[in-house]
């Protein structure tokens, strides 16, 4: 049969849903929600995904863990297992990792994310490949991981998030970015208060509110003790002080301490928009001259550089 080298974009699309079911390879596609919009035989096998059903990948998470099927996660506790794994997850334009399954199996997996956050994963059986070294990898795989991770909120630490804002810088063009310093009012009256692990607790909650606020497409991080950073690209100053106006609201409403439940926090916030060609360090410190009016203000509120 001759090539056709210029098979039309419509003919191979229609093409390509028939050859991807059949693979052998897993293969599955996340919406910029992370729900599973399709994916074939060999990937709900491999996953323990009822064909034909739209899962996020936090529920495809939470089945395989319940059921022992699927993605072997070893952790003693899941939710903070996952609240750690979500934040970093489509962050990246591409990452590979190898993973095990519950039946034995070794997958090495990848992911490919576009601007908008759809995600294709496409996985291969390695398990008779190179075994030597595996424990090797998946050792270094998981130092990687926990060096861009804050031990305290899983979420992701400085450097996570400073690379993270250093690759979107670079590879923006006319797209807007902010970023968001935040920090916690009156930290050390909390700690004062309700003790150092209480004080870990407050920080947890505002990691979470914060990563829950923000989109799939954003990051955030810890910086370090009481300090948070949020980079939201594709939003303009002004929507993103909505998206951090909801998070302040947020952790007005939250009690995080069940042992203390009259006991509430606050949260101060500087965003600045990235000029053109604005470097990382320009962009940060106007965030922090910002933050630091919000806190001469009397805290308790965000301020745009
Ligand atoms: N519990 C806990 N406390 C921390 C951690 N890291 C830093 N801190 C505390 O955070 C407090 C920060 O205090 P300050 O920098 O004085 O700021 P603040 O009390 O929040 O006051 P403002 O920022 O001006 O509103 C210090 O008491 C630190 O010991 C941590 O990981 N856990």
């Amino acid at each position: 049969m001759a090539l056709n080298p210029s098979l039309p974009l419509q003919a191979l699309a229609e093409l390509l849903p028939g050859l991807l079911s059949q693979a052998q390879v897993l293969a599955g596609v996340f919406d910029a929600d992370d729900r599973l919009v399709w994916a074939n035989a060999a990937f709900c096998e491999a996953l323990a995904v009822v064909p034909g059903s739209h899962p996020t990948w936090a529920e495809m998470m939470r089945h395989c863990h319940a059921t022992q099927r699927g993605t072997v996660i070893n952790t003693d506790d899941f939710e903070a297992w996952l609240a750690s794994a979500a934040s970093r997850r489509g962050k990246l334009p591409y990452r590979q990792f190898e993973t095990d399954l519950h039946d034995g199996r070794w997958i090495l997996m990848t992911e490919t994310v576009d601007e908008r956050g759809w995600m294709l994963c496409l996985g291969s059986d390695v398990s008779d490949l190179a075994r030597d070294h595996r424990e090797l990898r998946v050792a270094r795989d998981q130092a990687q991981r926990a060096s861009l991770v804050d031990a305290l909120t899983g979420m992701g630490n400085r450097s996570f998030v400073m690379t993270q804002l250093s690759q979107r810088l670079a590879g923006r063009l006319d797209t807007p970015l902010c970023v968001v310093m935040a920090d916690l009012d009156h930290f050390k009256q909390i700690n004062d208060s309700v003790g150092h692990a209480g004080g870990d607790a407050v920080l947890c909650d505002f990691a979470r509110l914060l990563q829950q606020g923000i989109r799939r497409v954003d990051v955030c991080g810890r910086m370090g003790g009481e300090e948070f950073m949020a980079v939201l690209e594709g939003l303009s100053l002004s929507e993103a002080e909505q998206v951090m106006q909801r998070v302040l609201a947020s952790v007005r409403a939250s009690r995080p301490l069940a042992s203390h439940p009259e006991l509430s926090y606050r949260v101060s916030m500087g965003l600045a928009q990235a000029a053109p060609g604005e470097p990382a360090a320009s962009l940060i410190s106007r965030a922090d001259a910002a933050l630091y009016q919000a806190k001469r203000q009397g805290r308790d509120r965000c301020v745009l550089a």
